[in-house]
């Protein structure tokens, strides 16, 4: 378990990238959604020791982030920009994480990365260079590195960016794979990342937590508030931007989804079951209308 205590985080120059973070983290896959800046991975690299909170603590299985040997010896991490070499191959490259994690034994090291490459279905490309592998491949090696030392809790910084629709899929069942017996926590700000797999979601916006609670939560958070009908392509510019969801041409003019309190005005709209995106639209725009965020 995680428990997130009162984490503060103001960066040099005064910008303050989570402002009271308060969260439990139970077992399983957890999402952590949020915008562009809204402190996902200000919070990701503290739980992983490689920065310091401002103030405030977390305990990992009770053990407090001030003791950063400990905790590093029990979670895996794979940051958003994941740098590896290329000019190594993919096993050359676990072997010399493994190395500076402090697996000593040659042969104990040799036995976890064949295993490691084997679960994250690289076997084939164990021997090949790093520079000749996919996206998808690199992060696949990359959680397999953050797997090295089978860590109980493993935290990823935006793992299916720039990965293509198949590879994002193989991608989120392997995740789903390791989060058996684990805590996953994955941050993303693309909803369909955590949609069928996560236990748990919390949203993050301007470095607060402003939901934590389970998918059909999240997704009622739209309820009455999602609005569905077809507007003549001539008037479509006169409707809120920020409200509109998503649009699609039909024969009878421009089929939009958009998400406001009240119906929208202009159009005949029909109200409609809120998706998972429309849940976290709504709490994000609920938030902008308190004043709370400025517009994306
Ligand atoms: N090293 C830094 N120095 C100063 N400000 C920083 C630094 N790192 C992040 N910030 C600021 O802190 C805030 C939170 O950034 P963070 O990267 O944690 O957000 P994020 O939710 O991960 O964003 P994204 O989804 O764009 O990756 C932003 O306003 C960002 O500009």
């Amino acid at each position: 378990m995680i428990e997130i205590n009162h984490l503060y985080k103001m960066y040099r120059k005064g910008q303050l990238a989570l402002d009271d973070v308060n969260m439990t983290i139970g077992e399983g896959m957890v999402g952590l959604l949020g915008p562009n800046g809204a402190g996902k991975t200000s919070l990701m690299r503290i739980l992983a020791t490689l920065i310091r909170p401002s103030s405030g603590d977390a305990l990992i299985n009770g053990v407090s982030l001030k003791k950063a040997e400990d905790i590093r010896a029990m979670i895996g991490y794979l940051p958003q920009q994941f740098q590896v070499y290329p000019q190594l191959t993919g096993a050359e490259f676990l072997d010399y994480v493994a190395v500076m994690k402090g697996m000593s034994d040659p042969r104990k090291r040799k036995a976890e990365i064949v295993r490691l490459l084997e679960e994250v279905n690289l076997s084939e490309k164990a021997y090949k260079r790093i520079r000749t592998y996919s996206g998808g491949m690199r992060r696949r090696l990359g959680i397999a590195q953050a797997l090295l030392g089978s860590p109980q809790v493993l935290i990823v910084d935006e793992p299916t960016a720039g990965l293509d629709p198949e590879e994002r899929v193989r991608f989120r069942n392997l995740l789903t794979r390791f989060s058996l017996g684990r805590i996953v926590l994955l941050s993303t700000h693309i909803v369909a990342d955590i949609e069928s797999n996560c236990r748990q979601i919390a949203v993050l916006d301007q470095g607060r937590v402003c939901f934590s609670g389970d998918l059909a939560e999240l997704q009622a958070s739209g309820q009455g508030k999602v609005w569905e009908g077809i507007v003549e392509e001539g008037l479509f510019a006169e409707l809120n931007p920020m409200s509109i969801v998503s649009t699609r041409r039909t024969d009878e003019g421009l089929l939009c989804r958009i998400i406001s309190d009240a119906p929208p005005i202009g159009m005949e709209a029909a109200a409609v079951r809120p998706t998972l995106e429309d849940g976290y639209l709504a709490l994000l725009r609920a938030r902008q209308e308190e004043g709370a965020i400025r517009l994306w």
